[in-house]
């Protein structure tokens, strides 16, 4: 892991020290927190360091049994006529309202797919900065894809050990795939189609498992958009003071994400501590989002996550955020406030939630309380 060029870079490279520097470099300049741990440093910057209440440890988790089951085998769901159809739909709704993530395998997505999806989040985040400046939001050629560090830099006091690089799909648009990086085109494309019938198949088990009537076209409207995000953790000097990405809760409503076998992402379960999804091979995790949460008027759980950067090695995670376009409408499904004899959510447009949830920093659960309905 060489030096960064420090040739190509910012004036006041070479000399990052002070704390404006460091996002001057990190942020502003785009070398990301990649560009920040190539230069060999020793300890993270002040700027990284995180209070301790919001710092990851791994000797504070609790045991997951009561939370989180095995990996789920989804097979069934995908197949035509599938024999356990049903109860494989019971299990994963019971899970989506425990724990609200869950694990799945044989979920039509290959090994090999999965492999090269990590592979290129790798090629991308070790292209030399020159390749990675074109699509920081500012010089991004189109809305639909760019890189950037942190979850909202400008707005945080301490920043994410993280830098990512996100891709929205709305259709077969070639004119949009065109924008992508070509070093993660294809694999991002392969991944997100195979993923296709896995995304429909789990969250219409989701909505229909909610007991009420809901036909096949708003199930397909929830999720029209999706978007394929790397997320690289460079190797960190003090995983223990930073975090990799801070508690949130998604805004999507589901996330399929793909792990490396690095671990680190961690789950709150029912406020009652952290839980670690460990990685199973050829497993992918499911989350419930926020869209989904207020879908099911507090049914499923939109849980609090976060992850932590490793001492030694680069993770990577691949997910798929699957969401509404921004002028559909969402909130309870109807039938269900009579049902649950309560009205949690209110109905708002998933664009103005959206924007409410991108407008500043991490807030953990707080995200949610824009749509619940006041008392
Ligand atoms: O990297 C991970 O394991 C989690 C990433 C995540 O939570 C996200 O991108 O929303
Ligand atoms: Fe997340």
């Amino acid at each position: 892991m060489g030096g960064i060029d420090f040739e190509s870079s910012s004036p006041n490279s070479g000399n990052i020290e002070k704390e404006s520097d460091v996002f001057e470099f990190v942020v502003k300049n785009g070398h990301g927190v990649k560009g920040l741990a190539d230069t060999g440093l020793t300890t993270v910057p002040p700027r990284y360091i995180h209070p301790p209440q919001e710092r990851i440890d791994r000797k504070d988790t609790i045991d997951s049994t009561p939370y989180l089951g095995p990996p789920i085998d989804i097979s069934g769901l995908l197949e035509l006529g599938g024999e356990n159809k049903d109860e494989i739909s019971k299990t994963l709704c019971a899970a989506a309202e425990k724990l609200g993530f869950f694990q799945v395998v044989n979920h039509g997505v290959s090994h090999e797919v999965m492999e090269n999806a990590k592979r290129a989040a790798h090629i991308f985040f070790n292209l030399p900065r020159e390749k990675k400046v074109p699509y920081l939001r500012e010089n991004s050629p189109c809305p639909h894809v760019h890189y950037g560090t942190s979850f909202s830099p400008e707005a945080e006091k301490s920043l994410e050990w993280k830098d990512y690089l996100s891709m929205v799909y709305i259709n077969d648009d070639e004119e949009v795939q065109k924008f992508w990086p070509t070093e993660c085109r294809d694999a991002a494309l392969a991944y997100l189609k195979s993923a296709s019938k896995m995304i429909h198949g789990i969250l219409s088990a989701l909505l229909r498992g909610l007991g009420v009537d809901i036909d096949e076209s708003t199930i397909l409207s929830y999720s029209d958009a999706r978007a394929v995000n790397m997320n690289f953790y460079p190797p960190c000097p003090n995983p223990e003071l930073t975090v990799g990405v801070g508690r949130h809760s998604d805004l999507a409503a589901l996330t399929i994400l793909l792990q490396d076998d690095i671990g680190g992402l961690f789950v709150k379960a029912e406020n009652k501590g952290w839980i670690e999804i460990p990685p199973v091979e050829d497993a992918l995790v499911i989350n419930v989002g926020d869209t989904l949460e207020i879908l099911s008027n507090g049914k499923y759980k939109s849980a609090e996550h976060r992850a932590l950067a490793s001492t030694t090695r680069a993770r990577v995670s691949v997910p798929i955020f699957v969401s509404p376009i921004p002028p559909t409408t969402i909130g309870p499904l109807p039938g269900l406030p009579e049902k649950h004899g309560k009205t949690v959510y209110r109905q708002l447009l998933f664009g103005e939630y959206k924007d409410n949830y991108f407008k500043g920093a991490h807030q953990g659960k707080a995200t949610l309380d824009f749509a619940k309905v006041s008392n």
